[in-house]
């Protein structure tokens, strides 16, 4: 039997077939030729029925698929039979180059025009890019690249997944996640933990377990196993039962006691917020507004901005909802305010500091943000994320005042605003503990990289003890202005109920968290939390402190939390 001990990221023990995410494909080398021993009649054949393989799989996937996945499949299948791009891709293999790199070469091209014929036709860039990589797997004889497909549910095992692999990730497929790389903070966790699904990253050497193999995965404890034992099917079996208990949250976050902690949802644009209400979300504490312009390479019209805001807000009538200023940058590059060829784009301009380079956006956003607000009946609040100084915090007050918005707060994800708490929310309403860039900064490591989990944990006593700080910071000015928790911290139920003995005020989560963080919560008096949060500060690393807490939290085992 063989053990693999990684970080659990979302809780759920599981037992499931292995499928292997396939590696990306590479770029055949630029100027590749044909091999002599083919002939170029022979090559473009080849090609051809590569292309018509890609275009029958994916048809057939879309055959049975629904809903947006179904048009997404069915457009691009149609792009592997497009026939300016096989003939271009036959030119190039009629004048010498190599059938794989002939269709690199000739879909770049036909990616480049539709791109520069903007709109709809823009969007077709990327399936052309997917159906290229989709010809040269099949020319390889390797799989082909994404989320592999299949009839019957299995357990995801990959490297780590990026953000647009969740548009193609069916849940009702994938039982569980678990990557060898990836951090507790990276978009494999967040995607997990948003589709519920148990999850388990930084497993060194876990991809190499062979495809169809039964693997057992704690997404709690961070295990994964080959070959399950009789009692790690009886724990996956129990979690069943238990996971149906815990569907419920009943719209109201607090302690054992009565203590209200208002439990809200992170959401990125109304289909996310409409399933957070429904879920007995209490508000939105986090509105990713760059998600709705992901795609997007031009900055979008203050009207359009204003119908994405509002659908959000229309989720929430009478209800509090926090919205977030675009956080372009790092892992979230926006094109139209983001520099792509920044050596170190996480210290970059990110998040509200784009707001230097290129003026203007900040306030048309908050123009429409006032628009929607105005006619819609959600109490919105609105953020400005990666503020480090009192001084910033200022200035987007002015700009939110200017704009007639009346809520005006700041994101703490930088240790400097936790360390001058008290300045900073003299200038504003109220703060957000932004805990996954605040680790990533507090100790210095990429929140994206798997060889840094250990350090990469909001258990850190030393990013405990800067949300302690900025409650502290909150207290010196009359203690009248909120203290949240929005970042992933939140949603792990062990930790909502040391922040919450921290003194925060509201945590913020993905929706499905709800249901297990409020019925955690609710298992502990104000002192119980207060006590336990005592008892993580003391902790000498992350792993003590987690322990410590945990054992004085028999529910989450028997949860299987
Ligand atoms: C909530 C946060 O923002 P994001 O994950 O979008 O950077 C955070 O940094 O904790
Ligand atoms: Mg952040």
């Amino acid at each position: 039997m063989q053990n693999f001990q990684g970080v659990g990221v979302s809780p759920g023990r599981i037992v499931g077939p292995v499928r292997r995410m396939p590696k990306a494909v590479t770029e055949p080398p630029s100027g590749e030729r044909l091999d002599p021993a083919i002939t170029a009649e022979a090559a473009v054949a080849g090609l051809k029925t590569a292309a018509q393989s890609v275009h029958d799989g994916l048809k057939a996937r879309a055959d049975i698929a629904t809903g947006d996945g179904k048009a997404v499949l069915e457009a691009t299948a149609l792009m592997a039979r497009d026939t300016m791009l096989l003939k271009q891709a036959a030119k190039l293999i009629n004048a010498g180059t190599s059938a794989e790199r002939a269709i690199w070469e000739a879909a770049a091209s036909v990616a480049e025009m539709l791109h520069n014929l903007g709109g709809y036709m823009a969007e077709r860039a990327t399936d052309v890019l997917d159906v290229r990589a989709r010809i040269v797997a099949e020319l390889r004889g390797v799989p082909a690249p994404g989320i592999p497909s299949s009839e019957t549910p299995f357990i995801l095992v990959a490297e780590d997944l990026a953000p647009a692999d969740t548009a193609t990730l069916d849940p009702a497929k994938v039982l569980a996640l678990v990557t060898s790389g990836g951090g507790p903070q990276s978009h494999t966790a967040i995607i997990a933990r948003s589709l519920g699904l148990p999850a388990v990253v930084a497993a060194h050497g876990v991809d190499e377990v062979a495809d169809g193999s039964e693997i057992y995965v704690d997404g709690a404890a961070g295990f994964v196993a080959v070959a399950p034992s009789s009692e790690q099917r009886a724990a996956a079996a129990a979690w069943a039962e238990t996971s149906a208990t815990l569907a419920g949250f009943d719209g109201n976050g607090t302690t054992a006691d009565g203590h209200p902690v208002p439990l809200l949802a992170n959401v990125g644009g109304a289909k996310d917020a409409v399933a957070a209400a429904g879920l007995g979300a209490q508000g939105v504490g986090l509105f990713r507004t760059e998600f709705c312009f992901l795609e997007r390479d031009t900055e979008p019209s203050v009207d359009e901005q204003a119908a994405a805001y509002k659908a959000v807000f229309d989720a929430f009538p009478g209800k509090k909802v926090v919205l977030r200023t675009l956080d372009a940058g790092a892992d979230k590059p926006l094109p139209f305010l983001t520099d792509a060829t920044e050596p170190n784009p996480a210290l970059g301009v990110r998040g509200y500091r784009t707001d230097l380079t290129t003026p203007g956006v900040l306030e048309r956003q908050l123009e429409a943000i006032a628009r929607a607000a105005s006619e819609s009946e959600a109490d919105v609040w609105v953020m400005a994320p990666m503020i480090s100084t009192a001084a910033e915090a200022a200035r987007f007050a002015s700009l939110c005042s200017a704009a007639g918005l009346k809520t005006p707060g700041v994101m703490v994800e930088v240790p400097s605003a936790a360390l001058t708490a008290a300045a900073v929310l003299r200038e504003v309403g109220f703060a957000s503990l932004g805990t996954n860039d605040l680790t990533q900064y507090a100790m210095a490591a990429d929140r994206q990289l798997g060889p840094l989990a250990e350090l990469n944990t909001p258990w850190q006593p030393a990013v405990l003890r800067l949300v302690q700080l900025t409650v502290e910071g909150s207290a010196q000015e009359g203690g009248n202005k909120p203290v949240g928790v929005c970042g992933e911290a939140a949603a792990d139920p062990a930790l909502a109920v040391v922040l919450a003995g921290l003194g925060v005020t509201t945590l913020s989560m993905t929706a499905r968290s709800l249901a297990a963080v409020g019925t955690v919560l609710k298992t502990v008096t104000l002192e119980q939390a207060q006590e336990l949060a005592r008892l993580a500060l003391s902790a000498p690393g992350a792993t003590e402190a987690r322990e410590w807490v945990r054992a004085k939290l028999p529910v989450l085992e028997e949860l299987g939390l």
